[in-house]
């Protein structure tokens, strides 16, 4: 229903932002900058966002501060052929399904030179809650952080009980699938094991993770390539043991979406996680993912329940990076990290910017989809 109007906000977007370059058309919004640089040694970075995403992501300050430093972000329009589009100096994008995973590799097979943030089949890792985690895996033995214990269920009644194995209630369960819908954040906390029958609402298959009483304070590490920042959010509050044994109260209670409440006051003094051991984490996820892109959620362990391990819970792609202090100049920064060293349409030669046929030819070396592929692989 809403669609029709998030497409034409979305319009609207690129025609603003691709008017600062066009002589004699009104600029909006106005560059930050006290000396105008000329068009041509404009980079230009295309993204493929939801429209809430973009309103949240592509602020004004954002737009101003990358155009400073002669980026200019552009909005895909993914009703029309990506191959149709641009030049783009780079594309990034969080879009799902088939057909936008075509126009991208599509895009590659055309455009080799321009890198693409980050490869789909990286991404789809995040898509499934069952794999999302295995990157963990390989982090803890060096590291010193793992991954709660969790099964995945197809259903959700007594039959499956015997899956549960060794699980220890509370658990928490998750819809498997991310898929960027509300569904996907519709959680049940289980005290017990009547609690399974009530989870028939929950949009199946789904993993049961263990819960970890972690102080109510969750740590969320917001990752821009080698970059991470962590903040601090309120959380679900620890479970006392005597909860699990009281059968005159509810065996289950739903939850969604409470990653980010701000810290309840009793958690203000909380500790952060060692900066040093921050960048540990996020380096090694980064190279296990092959992504540049993303923001996971760790949780401490109180003392009194364990003995203050740190465990990850949650992996997202292309987070809200607009809660990061600071993330204009960060995702600016990113950008031009990722960005070659010529824009596309000066190694065309002047005049050649908007010439798509012409950029046809560009034979630029082989670092779009395959090099961001192969970095993975060397990972
Ligand atoms: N194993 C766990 N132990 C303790 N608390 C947990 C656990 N898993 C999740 N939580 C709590 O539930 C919240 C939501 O869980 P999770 O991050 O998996 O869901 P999500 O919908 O993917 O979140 P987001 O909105 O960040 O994408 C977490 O922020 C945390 O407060
Ligand atoms: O809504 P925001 O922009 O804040 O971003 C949230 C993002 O929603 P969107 O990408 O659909 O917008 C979520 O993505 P999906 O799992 O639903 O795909 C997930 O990544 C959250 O963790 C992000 O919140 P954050 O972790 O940064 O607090």
């Amino acid at each position: 229903m809403h669609k029709p109007r998030q497409q034409h906000e979305q319009h609207r977007l690129v025609g603003q932002v691709a008017a600062w370059c066009l002589p004699g058309l009104i600029m909006a919004p106005e560059p930050q900058s006290s000396s105008p640089r000329p068009c041509h040694s404009y980079y230009t970075v295309g993204y493929a966002l939801l429209p809430s995403k973009v309103s949240s992501v592509v602020q004004p300050s954002l737009v101003a501060l990358a155009a400073e430093r002669e980026v200019r972000l552009v909005a895909v329009d993914v009703t029309r052929p990506l191959a149709e589009q641009g030049p783009f100096d780079l594309l990034v994008h969080k879009m799902y399904g088939r057909a936008w995973r075509a126009q991208l590799e599509e895009f590659s097979a055309v455009h080799p030179s321009v890198p693409v943030v980050d490869a789909p089949a990286a991404i789809d890792r995040l898509l499934d809650r069952a794999t999302m985690l295995n990157a963990v895996s390989g982090l803890s033995a060096s590291v010193g952080v793992g991954v709660p214990r969790q099964v995945v269920v197809n259903g959700a009644d007594p039959n499956d009980l015997p899956v549960l194995g060794a699980l220890r209630f509370p658990l928490i369960a998750k819809p498997l699938a991310v898929d960027g819908s509300a569904e996907s954040h519709e959680m049940r906390l289980v005290y017990r094991r009547d609690g399974l029958r009530g989870l028939r609402g929950l949009r199946a298959p789904l993993v049961l993770q263990e819960f970890v009483n972690h102080g109510g304070v969750l740590y969320k590490i917001y990752v821009l390539g080698d970059r991470a920042t962590c903040v601090s959010r309120g959380s679900l509050p620890d479970v006392p043991q005597n909860r699990l044994l009281d059968v005159d109260t509810e065996p289950s209670v739903p939850f969604a979406n409470i990653s980010n409440q701000p810290l309840p006051d009793a958690a203000n003094g909380a500790d952060m996680p060692p900066a040093g051991f921050v960048d540990e984490v996020a380096r090694g996820l980064r190279r296990a993912l092959g992504l540049h892109l993303f923001n996971f959620d760790m949780i401490r362990e109180s003392e009194e329940h364990g003995c203050g391990r740190y465990f990850i819970i949650d992996i997202n792609y292309f987070p809200g990076y607009a809660k990061m202090p600071g993330y204009e100049s960060a995702l600016t920064d990113f950008f031009l990290e990722m960005l070659p060293a010529t824009p596309v349409h000066a190694q065309l030669g002047p005049g050649s910017g908007l010439d798509i046929e012409a950029r046809k030819l560009d034979p630029g070396p082989g670092i779009g989809l395959r090099k961001v592929e192969s970095d993975r692989a060397q990972a």
